[in-house]
């Protein structure tokens, strides 16, 4: 097990390291390094994110070994779920590192991710020369330059990435509500914590929200959201969503200590992820992970 490390950083810290530039983020990206799971390309990546709240958040990519490299989640998209997982509205600072010399782009699959936040028009990015050797304050480039040419998504009445929503959604089967508490605002069951997930999912286009809670053997739960993008593949996956809890809560521990899951999602809707957890899970948990899937629709 990986000595456990903290994927965020409170106000004081963060007015310790100073200013976001390449010397002083260095030592926080060597930190975070070991963190990585990139056991499939051998190439650790992490995004550090500084938020409106005055916290740092940490993003690292995750691979899931046996399976396709687009399950991967990346660095960006990490740090993306650890922010929302936070409650943090906003992004205003952004550093990409393989090793903390060099600083760049949000990859492109990832410019199209982060096209789904709304108020990222004055968000910084940290760039470098492709070693950055030397470069102790590199240059910042608005994020909005990197997404605009992307086209815009339409306004409408539902929040964007990051912003607090409430799909409010119910069971269509009763049966299913004795899953669910009475009070689940606050209760830690498995059924409880992965509706409150699916809540919280932004799935604007699709309108497919679902969430995804798992439990380690110690009995510790972790929950996460589907993230879907405009673009459909960058979308991250609630299981996905989920690990990111996972990796920041859990200790260092491996993905096999995971013994049950539970999926809330739409019944009969257009997109399933039902099959697609299924398989992950099969791949990366406990090989007798208990998984169920609870079908609901909106209220
Ligand atoms: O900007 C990037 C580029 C790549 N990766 C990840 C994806 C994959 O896990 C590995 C190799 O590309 O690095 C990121 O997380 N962010
Ligand atoms: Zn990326």
């Amino acid at each position: 097990m990986a000595q456990p490390f903290r994927f965020m950083l409170n106000q004081t810290e963060t007015e310790s390291y100073g200013a976001f530039i390449p010397r002083n983020l260095r030592p926080l990206i060597d930190r975070a390094i070991p963190h990585a799971r990139a056991q499939i390309s051998g190439s650790p990546v992490v995004a550090i994110g500084l938020a409106s709240s005055g916290q740092t958040y940490f993003g690292v990519n995750v691979e899931l070994p046996g399976l396709p490299p687009n399950y991967s989640i990346h660095a960006e998209q990490f740090l993306v779920a650890n922010f929302a997982l936070h409650f943090e509205l906003k992004l205003i600072g952004l550093a990409i590192s393989p090793n903390g010399y060099y600083f760049k782009a949000p990859c492109g699959h990832c410019c199209q991710f982060l096209r789904e936040i709304s108020n990222m028009s004055d968000t910084k990015v940290l760039i470098t020369g492709p070693t950055g050797q030397g470069e102790t304050h590199g240059t910042r480039m608005l994020l909005s330059t990197f997404l605009i040419l992307l086209g815009t998504i339409s306004p409408g009445n539902v929040p964007r990435l990051l912003e607090p929503s409430d799909n409010s959604i119910g069971f269509i089967d009763s049966s299913l509500q004795m899953d669910i508490c009475s009070n689940s605002e606050h209760c830690n069951h498995l059924s409880c914590r992965a509706l409150r997930a699916a809540t919280k999912s932004y799935a604007r286009f699709s309108k497919c929200p679902s969430g995804v809670a798992l439990i380690d053997r110690r009995g510790t739960v972790y929950s996460g959201w589907f993230m879907e993008s405009v673009a459909h593949n960058p979308s991250l996956g609630p299981v996905q969503a989920a690990l990111v809890d996972f990796v920041v809560n859990g200790d260092g521990q491996e993905f096999k200590e995971i013994v049950e899951a539970v999926l809330v999602e739409k019944r009969g809707a257009v997109l399933s992820q039902e099959d697609t957890a299924r398989m992950i899970l099969e791949k990366i948990a406990d090989p007798d992970c208990v998984f169920r899937v609870l079908h609901c629709e909106y209220n």
